[in-house]
């Protein structure tokens, strides 16, 4: 086999909120970047570690990590909505792989996935049925998180697994890196968003739908003009965890707890969870190098953002 790997932050915002020509024109070229570079690699597969904001997954049952034998997007934001193009059987065998390596994974017959998971896919190939792709739900938003190493190896089992396939394996990682969107909390919710949180959030009349999404694009305005009460990007996290990530030894993010990721780097910095996992998997296959890096603390999109793209180099 051969394997590959696309990282990029998503935001929902990207259509929503303009962060100016300049920075506009940048992430297009990043954007660029990357559709070249998929479609140079042009894969057979994609394995896409994406998270979830409490559309598909929610308090009365939240995994830590879910294998998506079949998975439909519910078009939030303006995404695409509709089926995945999910290769059921190696789904399958992949969460048999992962349980036999001694880790844990939940699986669903039928995912439900949010911009989280299909935007780069939108981004990248125009349409989210394009390609095959397996989706890999990891818990970002809802704590307990669990430890950072727990990631790391289990994108390392991903990557072992597909170590001995034929094909051409995408890794492809949504979100981060650094940021703190107002998704509401289990620890401070209010009776509603309690009920929210629990499963009420899920499949929203179209209003409802339209006022959760109105919330957060007008406090992206307001992160922008430096009144939203959000906390702050973090640049020099956000460039630490590349550096790590790029350096090919991941194990030094096994001492990130994730408290101080909460604290230093915001409630949705765990979204950097899909890059680790990513890089672990690539990790498994073989040494890589990365080959594309791009990075802006946007605040109009509520992301420190980044992109990156990396090929194995043995
Ligand atoms: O609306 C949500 O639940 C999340 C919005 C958001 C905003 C900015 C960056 C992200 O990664 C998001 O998911
Ligand atoms: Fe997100």
């Amino acid at each position: 086999m051969t394997a590959a790997l696309l990282s990029m932050s998503h935001s929902p915002l990207l259509d929503h909120v303009d962060p100016g020509p300049e920075v506009a024109a940048a992430v297009t070229g990043a954007f660029d970047q990357a559709r070249s570079f998929v479609r140079d690699f042009d894969p057979d597969l994609i394995v896409n570690f994406g998270p979830d904001h409490y559309n598909g997954f929610f308090y009365e049952l939240m995994p830590t990590v879910c294998i998506g034998y079949d998975a439909v997007s519910i078009g939030d934001y303006g995404s695409q909505a509709g089926p995945l193009n999910v290769p059921t059987e190696t789904a399958r065998e992949l969460a048999g792989f992962v349980l036999d390596q001694g880790l844990d994974t939940a699986v669903s017959l039928r995912m439900e996935v949010d911009h989280g998971a299909v935007q780069p896919l939108e981004l990248m190939f125009g349409d989210i049925a394009a390609q095959p792709v397996i989706p890999i739900f990891l818990n970002c938003v809802a704590p307990p998180f669990s430890p950072v190493q727990r990631i790391r190896l289990l994108g390392r089992a991903i990557g072992s697994f597909f170590a001995r396939s034929d094909q051409r394996v995408l890794f492809l990682a949504s979100g981060g890196l650094s940021h703190d969107p107002p998704v509401p909390r289990i620890a401070t919710a209010t009776p509603e968003q309690r009920e929210f949180l629990l499963g009420g959030g899920r499949h929203l009349t179209a209003a409802a739908r339209d006022e959760r999404q109105q919330r957060v694009i007008s406090t992206a305005r307001d992160f922008a003009a430096g009144t939203a009460a959000i906390k702050d990007l973090a640049p020099e996290w956000d460039r630490a965890l590349m550096d790590i990530l790029a350096s090919g030894d991941l194990t030094p993010l096994d001492a990130w707890t994730p408290d101080w990721m909460t604290e230093v780097a915001g409630n949705s910095s765990h979204e950097v969870r899909t890059w680790i996992a990513a890089y672990a998997a690539l990790g498994a296959v073989g040494e890589y190098a990365v080959t594309y890096s791009f990075y802006r603390p946007i605040r109009e999109y509520i992301a420190g953002f980044g992109v990156t793209t990396a090929t194995l180099t043995g």
